[in-house]
């Protein structure tokens, strides 16, 4: 089974952010979240990458990375595993199979076994990654749902990733993604910033990813998001 089928709750550390003074990942690991994926859309490079993955090499908490170009992949034996987003609703090809081109065409070292695309339907149109890729953010339910079901049966995807980054997303929203899903699990990332907001989200969605509060609010407040996440959890099972 994969690690992600038994998660509930993911920290994603920006490695263009600091973390709050005194923060470290042993921290972050006993928030009791499940994983610590290393990821952001601007300023990725492949040292500000690798600073971070060693930097958890104290921590026994499974570590990912999500490159978001092939030049801020690092490998390194400290790593988990690879999360390679793919934005189903991009304007632009290079973010469906542009860049993972370049990638396979430049790198020898890629660890397909532990390489996992996520099927991106990216939906604040003021985020980063919304402008990155030009996103067309402006779907119905029943349009995010369709694409959840495209990523899962035409594309076969592990992972489909309601992306709100930034924002709260829209719950109904959310939900839709995950009445068309069937075996593939759900993540859900967006403006998670307390028990409550993690509460939501993890009725919907099966896997809650808290960012930015790592960076602007520290431990405490991702140990409020990981209990709502437990807690909504643990009731919906
Ligand atoms: C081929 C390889 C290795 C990578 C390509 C991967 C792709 C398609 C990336 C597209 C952009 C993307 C989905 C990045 C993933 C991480 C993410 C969504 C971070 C959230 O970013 P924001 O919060 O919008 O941006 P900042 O926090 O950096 O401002
Ligand atoms: O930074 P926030 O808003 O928590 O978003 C989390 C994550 O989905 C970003 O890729
Ligand atoms: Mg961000």
């Amino acid at each position: 089974m994969n690690a992600w089928a038994n998660w509930d709750h993911v920290v994603k550390v920006d490695p263009d952010k600091a973390l709050p003074e005194g923060v470290t990942y042993e921290d972050i690991r006993a928030t009791g979240t499940d994983a610590i994926v290393v990821g952001g859309t601007t300023g990725m490079t492949e040292e500000k990458m690798r600073r971070v993955v060693e930097a958890c090499g104290e921590s026994d908490a499974p570590v990912y990375i999500e490159p978001s170009h092939s030049g801020a992949v690092v490998h390194s034996d400290r790593l988990d595993g690879y999360l390679v987003p793919v934005v189903f609703n991009a304007g632009d090809v290079a973010w469906i199979t542009g860049a993972h081109k370049e990638w396979a065409r430049i790198d020898p070292d890629i660890d397909w076994e532990h390489t996992t695309t996520e099927a991106y339907i990216v939906l604040n149109p003021e985020a980063s990654v919304a402008e990155y890729t030009q996103a067309d953010c402006d779907l119905e339910a029943d349009e995010v749902a369709a694409y959840a079901t495209v990523a899962e049966r035409m594309f076969g995807q592990e992972i489909v990733y309601v992306e709100y980054s930034g924002t709260l997303g829209d719950p109904g929203i959310v939900g839709a993604a995950r009445d068309a899903l069937d075996e593939a699990t759900l993540f859900y990332g967006g403006g998670v910033r307390d028990y409550d907001s993690a509460y939501r989200m993890a009725e919907q969605a099966d896997v809650v990813i808290v960012g930015d509060l790592v960076h602007d609010e520290g431990i405490e407040a991702v140990e409020e998001t990981v209990r709502g996440a437990k807690e909504a959890a643990r009731v919906s099972r």
